[in-house]
């Protein structure tokens, strides 16, 4: 049976598990935060935007970048990693997931504790990433209207018990959107609405024939890249099912937003120069600002300026 997503009462954050009602203390190892030894609702209650990606530079650059355009005091060169306790994972009040499925999995279980034990509401969480694009040119933004395993399916497949238990992947049509029409602030770039395959390798299980293994010929390859393409896929990356999964059961708002390094149905290796790579990272970052500028009745659409590069 698949489980759905459900948006609970109250826009609380929803923890679907019976145990840690009874738990005394819950310790959230990978964040190095606990709730017998931090103020959870003081450090994080008033949280309304979780943004998370793959790097603790990148991600580092994006809390800069967000405090210069919230209008925040300070230059931002001040904002200390939340979780500097553990190298596991960085905090600045967003965060990176490191890379796969079962990284951003166990982020998720802590990260969306967190968000409960501080009694956060409304909470609208977004992963910024990289992608692989599907037929749309190199440093295009893709905003996942569907989140697909490799099979093409909108599901995300979890072991559990020596079971496999199948959790819908479904995202927030109205954030989809919401989003899009923020790209009218970003310009300088195409952002489109589509389907993203999540698979649990860069190489093989892309369709890559560039890993130390590669089972296939390169007419297999191209056929299956194709026929993703029919199925609505435009860019690949290796989060989104289990992001939309967990997101979704547990009650948030979910999105994600890729930039496309390549177009994959030229080639498997990623050629562009460094300052290209830095300019695209920033591409879905500056949409995200657009977002939760809009949000916030902060600023016009227009105007969005660019994050530092680091
Ligand atoms: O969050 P990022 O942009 O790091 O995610 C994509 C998917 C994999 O984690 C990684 C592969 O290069 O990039
Ligand atoms: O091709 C790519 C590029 C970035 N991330 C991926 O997962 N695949």
């Amino acid at each position: 049976m698949t489980e759905t997503t459900r948006y609970s009462g109250g826009g609380l954050v929803h923890i679907k598990n019976p145990h840690l009602e009874a738990m005394d203390e819950d310790v959230l190892y990978h964040l190095d935060l606990g709730t017998k030894t931090h103020d959870l609702p003081a450090m994080f209650g008033d949280v309304k935007f979780v943004c998370v990606g793959g790097s603790p530079n990148r991600m580092r650059a994006f809390a800069q970048f967000m405090h210069k355009e919230l209008g925040l005091e300070g230059d931002g060169e001040e904002l200390a990693d939340i979780c500097a306790g553990t190298d596991r994972y960085a905090m600045y009040r967003v965060g990176p997931h490191g890379m796969g499925i079962p990284s951003v999995s166990i982020m998720l279980h802590e990260l969306i504790k967190l968000l409960h034990h501080a009694k956060c509401r409304d909470v609208t969480i977004i992963r910024i990433g990289t992608s692989g694009g599907l037929g749309v040119q190199a440093g295009s933004v893709v905003i996942t209207d569907r989140a697909v395993d490799a099979r093409f399916q909108p599901r995300f497949e979890q072991v559990v018990l020596g079971d496999v238990v199948v959790r819908g992947t479904d995202l927030d049509g109205g954030l989809v959107e919401e989003l899009l029409a923020c790209s009218e602030a970003v310009p300088d770039f195409p952002t489109l609405v589509g389907h993203t395959m999540c698979t649990y390798d860069f190489y093989e299980g892309q369709g890559r024939l560039d890993g130390a293994l590669c089972s296939f010929s390169n007419e297999k390859k191209l056929q299956y890249l194709k026929r993703a393409h029919d199925a609505g896929v435009r860019n690949i990356e290796m989060e989104s099912t289990a992001f939309a999964a967990l997101c979704g059961l547990c009650g948030l708002r979910a999105a994600v937003v890729c930039v496309t390094l390549l177009d994959r149905l030229e080639g498997d290796q990623i050629r562009a120069s460094h300052e290209v790579l830095q300019e695209y990272q920033q591409r879905p970052q500056r949409l995200v600002a657009a977002f939760i500028q809009r949000r916030l009745g902060l600023r016009a659409a227009a105007g969005n300026t660019r994050p530092s590069s680091d």
